[in-house]
């Protein structure tokens, strides 16, 4: 079976929405990934609006916040029809599990529990800011290596990181565990807000187990085009 590449439908209108999923093909062959930026412009019916036609949806609202808090919120999240979550790794493995918690029990009867990923270190973060501005003491893989192994005994499904680390944590995590990978850039893109950075072929000869990609489709000239690219590049 092919590994999903999720589209980041990171737009801030219905009519900009409609038009990119117009060009990504059959719902029920599309996965795609629900942001902040839509999530917060047209709230929760959205996500329902798309389940019900059919999408496989990421739902990533990053949650960070005091263990009780998460619970409730994942228990919310777990209604709205979605295959995917986030949270932020740092905040701890008690936060983690219970957003498990938090999906388990919310997820309505004879529904699968949608899946949970642990953000490790915003594929954003420059090894500079890493040592700078976090005053982490471990280099990146480090870092990245030991927030997964804890988001794995907490009870998460996998974890989000660079394609960059993805060769090495096969090495020392086993298990059904996913690592899935934003900061996934062709090789004709320009620079950006992203640091770590690889193309969706590199991504596949790392071992990703999904790819995120938001940019080098939404703003392409021929959105298809691109996302038929990137899937047969990373497939
Ligand atoms: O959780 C994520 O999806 C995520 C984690 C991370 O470390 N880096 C990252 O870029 N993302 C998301 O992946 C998408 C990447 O978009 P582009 O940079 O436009 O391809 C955005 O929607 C980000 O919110």
């Amino acid at each position: 079976m092919a590994k999903p590449v999720f589209v980041a439908l990171d737009v801030d209108s219905k009519t900009k929405l409609d038009s990119l999923l117009a060009s990504l093909g059959k719902p029920q062959d599309t996965t795609i990934k629900v942001g902040m930026e839509l999530f917060y412009h047209e709230g929760p019916a959205i996500v329902k609006e798309l389940a019900d036609k059919g999408y496989h949806i990421f739902l990533d609202l990053k949650l960070h916040d005091i263990p009780n808090t998460v619970y409730s919120a994942a228990k919310q999240l777990a209604h709205l029809g979605i295959e995917y979550t986030t949270v932020h790794a740092l905040g701890g493995s008690q936060m983690i599990k219970a957003a498990k918690d938090g999906l388990i029990e919310g997820t309505p009867a004879g529904r699968s529990v949608p899946k949970l990923l642990a953000v490790t270190e915003l594929t954003s973060i420059s090894d500079q800011v890493l040592t700078n501005e976090q005053h982490c003491a471990l280099p990146m893989n480090e870092q990245v290596l030991s927030l997964a192994s804890m988001a794995q005994k907490a009870g998460a499904d996998g974890i989000i990181c660079s394609p960059l680390e993805v060769k090495e944590l096969h090495q020392k995590i086993t298990g059904n565990f996913l690592f899935v990978t934003p900061g996934i850039r062709p090789k004709t893109s320009g620079s950006d807000d992203q640091a770590r950075t690889a193309t969706p072929q590199e991504a596949r000869k790392f071992g990703s187990s999904a790819i995120v990609v938001g940019r080098p489709i939404t703003l392409a000239s021929d959105p298809q085009a691109a996302y038929e690219a990137i899937k047969k590049e990373f497939n």
